[in-house]
């Protein structure tokens, strides 16, 4: 398992006919998509859940191959490779392009509100369909850290080690920055309410998410680095008619290769997923939330993070210490922003085999 491995299984698991959410709404006859590297041993302990952010899949080697090296949380050698594409994802899993049973059409915008307890408890399901009574490890960035936590607290006894990295609950700006990205693909004509048809996705206003996404998941210094204040690379000239600068091609690059890969209805579910993750909810407090955890916690900030910054995973260590979790935090140093996890894997091998500032 140590080169670009292939999945040994891909499946497809079926949730209970009538599947409840925490919104009080429910889910009939929803699919899960899976994949597994590796092999699960006869004891099913050596499984680690790989849990994807915002536009990941099941397939964690395309998206994230250094996961098969990460020191402390996989045995490359022993271990089996667990990857699930949440609810309300496109890539597999029921989310809003699926056929809505109750009409025989895609759910559109009628698709519920899905949180990520509901993920995580759809996964448990999915663990006990394999027979796998305890994770090994689970482990996550971003969204895939959200999971990561509520598995900690939902699940206590189900998983021994959780590694969660560039993640908090979102703040303010990061509130804010998703309102806008939705707002950009509802206010394209051809959202239609979110009644597209699969061939004519709201593309401008996808695109125009996903360019104002990515600034939030890079750094002002790697921006300057990068790009400072050149023309774009093109050849267009900012000083005349709509030349762009080079920035600006690369958001507008980034934005049209992701209406290509991606659906906006499910780019609207998952990011209102993302805003109301809050571990405390429905605990008396967040502190009674992490007492419930057994696992060993380890925490990754990343220094130049302004989506989740590393101040607020910070914070949210010292919360789980003082509720008695076993919980270090650990920080990557990089200039690449809440996309460092996936754009510098040799620093996160590095601060998780001990390299970096521990606290
Ligand atoms: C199931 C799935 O398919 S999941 C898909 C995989 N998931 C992901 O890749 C996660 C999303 N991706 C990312 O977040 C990023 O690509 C990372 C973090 C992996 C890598 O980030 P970076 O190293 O900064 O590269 P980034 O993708 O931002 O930029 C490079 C691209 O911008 C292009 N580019 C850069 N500047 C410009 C410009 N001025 N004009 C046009 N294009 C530009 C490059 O040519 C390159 O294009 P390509 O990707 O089409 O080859
Ligand atoms: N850039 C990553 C991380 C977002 O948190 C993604 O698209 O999934």
């Amino acid at each position: 398992m140590r080169t670009a491995p292939q999945p040994a299984i891909e499946g497809d698991f079926a949730l209970p006919d009538v599947f409840p959410l925490e919104s009080g709404g429910t889910l009939r006859g929803a699919r899960l998509r899976y994949a597994i590297y590796g092999k699960i041993n006869a004891a099913a302990d050596n499984v680690v859940l790989v849990c994807h952010a915002l536009s990941g899949s099941a397939l964690v080697a395309e998206w994230w191959p250094a996961i098969f090296s990460l020191p402390g949380v996989i045995d490359p050698d022993h271990d089996a490779v667990l990857g699930v594409n949440i609810l309300g994802s496109c890539y597999g899993s029921t989310g809003p392009a699926s056929i809505d049973p109750a009409t025989g059409r895609p759910y559109g915008n009628r698709f519920p509100l899905v949180e990520i307890r509901d993920i995580v408890r759809s996964q448990a399901l999915l663990l006990d369909f394999l027979g796998i009574a305890r994770l090994k490890s689970a482990v996550g960035a971003s969204i895939g850290g959200m999971q990561v936590l509520e598995w900690a607290i939902q699940f206590p006894s189900r998983v021994a080690r959780a590694t969660a990295i560039a993640v908090a609950p979102l703040n303010a700006m990061g509130l804010g920055l998703n309102h806008l990205q939705r707002q950009a693909i509802m206010l394209d004509p051809e959202w239609r309410d979110g009644n597209y048809a699969p061939d004519r996705q709201p593309q401008r206003g996808l695109a125009l998410a996903r360019a104002l996404a990515v600034c939030s998941y890079k750094s002002e210094a790697l921006f300057e680095e990068r790009f400072g204040r050149k023309p774009d690379r093109s050849g267009e000239d900012p000083w005349t008619g709509n030349g762009r600068f080079d920035v600006a091609g690369y958001l507008d690059h980034q934005g049209e290769k992701f209406y290509s890969r991606f659906d906006a209805n499910s780019y609207l579910a998952i990011t209102r997923m993302m805003d109301l993750f809050d571990p405390a909810r429905g605990f008396v407090s967040a502190l009674q939330a992490w007492q419930r955890v057994e696992a060993a916690v380890t925490l990754v900030g990343i220094s130049s993070d302004w989506l989740f910054p590393p101040g607020d995973v910070v914070a949210l260590s010292e919360a789980m210490r003082a509720a008695g979790a076993r919980c270090s935090y650990r920080e990557l140093v990089s200039d690449h922003g809440h996309d460092a996890f996936l754009a510098e894997p040799e620093l996160l091998i590095e601060v998780l085999r001990g390299g970096e500032k521990t606290g």
